[in-house]
């Protein structure tokens, strides 16, 4: 211009039109670039304003994502596929920490580049490189990484060259938190250096935080719906437990009674459903009274309650019997505490019902076995003291008189034995049946155990305690009908007075059973008061009784042996094996005192079989020590010979001793082939067949019928002692011993002859031809080595 100005004349163009020529020129210029540059920078304005709408776009796009999305993954592929597709960011990737492996994984993504993300995974601890990138600084120091300059910062050099392949110019990893925890990292990449500016920044840290919130939502959804299962399944299995269980478990309220809950198996336990019973008040069903108990007791509980007082860890249990639809009720145990219900602030109480019929039933059994005998519902021992009480009680406060009554049946194990137990029972009913029919309201018959009865009879003299036992016998001793048989059983009574015989119920007891023995002792089938002379020999027999029980576990019974002498021979043809109980105590007791006491209590069956088996291996042992073949006698008790397994039993003896049936001889006292001689037959038949000698002791005492003796398969008798004693001088006693011989010389029997003392004795027997003889004047019993002496010495005579 200036140029252009000096090439035309000064004339056409003065110098003042010039220099404002020029001014303008300059002016023109300036004002040009002015333009040009505000020009560019209203256009780099422009970008950058329409690079923030992009991000504004991004980020309000992210937090529609957010709200719609419903899960984290989803949320994460939309905002990575939103935020590429707003144009400005190249590429994006969200990882998250494995903090198993403590690697950092892409968990989504978008944009160009991403195909480098396939099997990428950046440790996080230590001093590589990866750990020291951009995700691994934001992770570590919990801070978003800006890079401006992706080619030459040094923490992507890793990634430089990936980079330059995709364009990325600047990058920015932000960390990502739930509950306050880097749980991850976003990473976007820019084509652009410098792209991250403060705006930008400022706008993806807003996105990071949303990103964190929309996480944390996520997390408490999740919390949410597991706590939601867990109510549910916890709600189903509460629902299955009371629809299923036979326990009824209910809320009520205490204020109004009325229940807010019951369970469905109330209809099991009462027959009412859950709506019936929740219909009407708790108390409807009960009576007033115990209505106004309960309301009593839950008023009290409430204000212990409120007091605090009373916790719900306070429960209380109470057995209740209630009604049931069918008119029915059913003992139930119920437990209740007091809560207050969190939601509704009330109080209810919470209870359990359960069905305890069955344990009040068991009760009520045991109950009853403690005081009933079971088999005939007679009162027991246990329950019998307690009447008794009374009864004295009663007596000593009006001056009166009682009696007691001991009764024990006669033979009946017998019946047991023979028939068995069944009949035995059914026989002990129909006697209590009997008994009872003839007796007072106020009397008490109580079975002891076996066939012993105890019948207690207040207000009563001996004479009406004598009427009342006569009519006992008479009713007891009519004929029973059990099964196909006829059975007669016959009692004895022993009666006790209070107060003359005893002031309390053991003593009356015991003087009762004295009485008792002395009657099965005389004639059985009786009844007999008690005396003064009973006392002394029943506390004796009540003393052996005790002591003989452990006798022979104690080692306390012994054998002795008295050798029985052939009368045509002389010599020793066997031995009676005779029992011995030596008590350390008491001294030696004589058989004929302990052997009744033994056969009254029933031990003579195992006392008699250890005898038998004593005595058998004492004879096998003399056979193997080479003496002279001996035969031995052992006494049988007539309670042994009931006993239907006799021959059984013997021949077992026998087996276990090595010792012939022959060698073995067993005694049988008279009286007891004849209380009952027809059934005493087929025994002896048993024992003979097997080929057991058998003899009859104490002949001549016991009234033999002789037709039975007949048909006894027995190989001699036994002449008793009684007979034998006076045989020189009494003529009555001479005829009867000439008179058995002769009768067991008809009968195909020998003859032995017992307690011969006497030198005379033998020769009056010789005379009259008895086969043996036994008797202090051959020898007294001997011990088993002095009767292996006593035979040496016969032997070399
Ligand atoms: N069931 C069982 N009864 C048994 C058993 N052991 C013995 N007894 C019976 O006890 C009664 C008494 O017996 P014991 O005191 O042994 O008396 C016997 C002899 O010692 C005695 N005896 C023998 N010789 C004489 C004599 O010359 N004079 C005399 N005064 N007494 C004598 O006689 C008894 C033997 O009697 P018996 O059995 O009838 O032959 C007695 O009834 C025994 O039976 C046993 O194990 N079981």
């Amino acid at each position: 211009m200036k140029k252009w100005l000096d090439q035309q004349p000064a004339t056409l163009i003065p110098p003042i039109l010039r220099t404002a020529l020029l001014v303008l020129f300059v002016l023109g210029a300036m004002l040009t670039a002015g333009i040009l540059v505000l020009r560019s920078q209203v256009r780099e304005r422009t970008a950058q304003l329409q690079r923030l709408n992009r991000l504004y776009a991004t980020l309000s796009q992210c937090n529609q994502a957010i709200v719609r999305c419903n899960n984290q993954s989803e949320l994460l592929e939309r905002i990575c596929r939103d935020v590429v597709g707003a144009g400005e960011i190249k590429m994006i990737w969200i990882g998250m920490i494995d903090d198993a492996t403590r690697t950092l994984t892409p968990v989504a993504a978008a944009g160009d580049g991403i195909a480098y993300l396939q099997d990428l995974r950046i440790a996080l601890d230590g001093d590589g490189p990866t750990s020291r990138g951009p995700s691994g600084i934001a992770i570590s120091e919990d801070r978003p990484y800006w890079c401006q300059d992706f080619s030459t910062d040094p923490a992507t050099l890793p990634w430089q060259e990936t980079g330059k392949r995709f364009g990325w110019q600047a990058s920015a990893a932000l960390p990502l938190h739930l509950a306050g925890q880097v749980i991850g990292v976003m990473n976007l990449y820019a084509d652009r250096p410098g792209a991250f500016d403060d705006a930008a920044q400022s706008l993806m840290h807003e996105m990071a935080q949303d990103i964190d919130h929309a996480l944390e939502r996520f997390r408490l959804d999740q919390v949410r719906e597991q706590m939601a299962d867990t109510l549910q399944e916890s709600e189903e299995k509460y629902r299955e437990l009371t629809e299923t269980i036979n326990d009824v478990i209910w809320t009520l309220d205490p204020v109004t009674l009325r229940f807010l809950y019951v369970s469905p198996s109330v209809e099991r336990l009462r027959g009412y459903t859950p709506e019936e019973i929740m219909a009407e008040p708790m108390d409807a069903a009960l009576t007033p009274d115990s209505a106004a108990k309960v309301r009593a007791l839950l008023d009290a509980h409430l204000v212990d309650f409120e007091a605090g007082r009373r916790t719900p860890e306070d429960h209380t249990l109470t057995e209740v019997e209630q009604p049931r639809r069918d008119g029915s009720t059913v003992w139930t145990e119920v437990m209740t505490n007091m809560v207050r219900n969190r939601r509704t602030g009330r109080i209810e109480i919470h209870g359990v019902t359960r069905d305890i019929s069955e344990r009040k039933r068991a009760e009520a059994r045991i109950e009853h076995l403690a005081h009933f005998d079971q088999l005939t519902g007679l009162p027991n021992r246990s329950q019998l003291k307690d009447r008794f009480q009374f009864a004295l009680n009663l007596e000593q406060r009006r001056d009166g008189r009682l009696a007691t009554l001991f009764i024990d049946l006669d033979h009946f194990k017998d019946i047991n034995d023979s028939l068995g137990h069944d009949i035995g029972d059914r026989l002990l009913i129909d006697v209590a049946h009997r008994l009872t029919s003839i007796l007072r309201a106020g009397d008490t018959l109580s079975r002891l155990g076996g066939d012993e009865f105890i019948l207690l009879l207040p207000d009563i003299d001996a004479d009406g305690a004598a009427r009342v036992a006569s009519k006992l016998l008479e009713h007891v001793a009519q004929p029973l009908l059990i099964d196909q048989h006829e059975l007669v059983v016959t009692p004895s009574i022993g009666i006790a007075m209070y107060p003359e015989d005893g002031h309390d119920m053991d003593t009356l007891m015991r003087n009762a059973d004295a009485a008792m023995y002395q009657v099965k002792r005389d004639s059985r089938n009786g009844f007999r008061f008690f005396t003064r002379e009973m006392q002394a020999h029943s506390v004796r027999t009540l003393t052996l009784a005790n002591a003989l029980r452990t006798a022979q576990e104690r080692g306390q019974l012994s054998l002795m042996y008295q050798p029985q002498l052939c009368l045509h021979t002389d010599q020793v043809i066997g031995a009676e094996a005779l029992l011995r109980w030596h008590h350390p105590q008491l001294g030696m007791v004589p058989p004929a005192e302990f052997i009744p006491i033994a056969e009254s209590t029933g031990l003579i069956v195992d006392i008699g079989h250890w005898v038998m088996c004593e005595a058998a291996a004492q004879a096998s042992r003399w056979r193997r020590d080479g003496l002279p073949p001996l035969s031995i006698a052992v006494n049988l008790s007539a309670v042994q010979f009931r006993n239907p397994r006799l021959s059984d039993r013997v021949a077992q003896v026998l087996d276990e001793a090595g010792l012939p049936a022959e060698a073995l001889e067993l005694e049988l006292t008279e009286a007891t082939t004849m209380e009952d001689p027809q059934k005493a037959v087929l025994i002896i038949d048993q024992l003979s067949a097997r080929g057991v000698a058998m003899s009859i002791d104490d002949f001549g005492t016991g009234h033999s019928s002789l037709s039975y003796l007949k048909r006894f398969r027995v190989g001699r008798l036994k002449i008793d002692r009684s007979f034998v004693r006076d045989i020189t001088e009494d003529a009555e006693d001479k005829a009867i011993v000439a008179a058995i011989i002769q009768l067991a010389n008809n009968l195909g029997m020998t003859t032995i002859a017992e307690g011969v003392e006497t030198a005379g004795q033998l020769d009056f027997l010789r005379e009259q031809g008895c086969d043996a003889a036994q008797g202090y004047f051959f020898s007294r019993p001997l011990s088993a080595s002095d009767f292996e002496r006593y035979l040496s010495a016969t032997l070399m005579r």
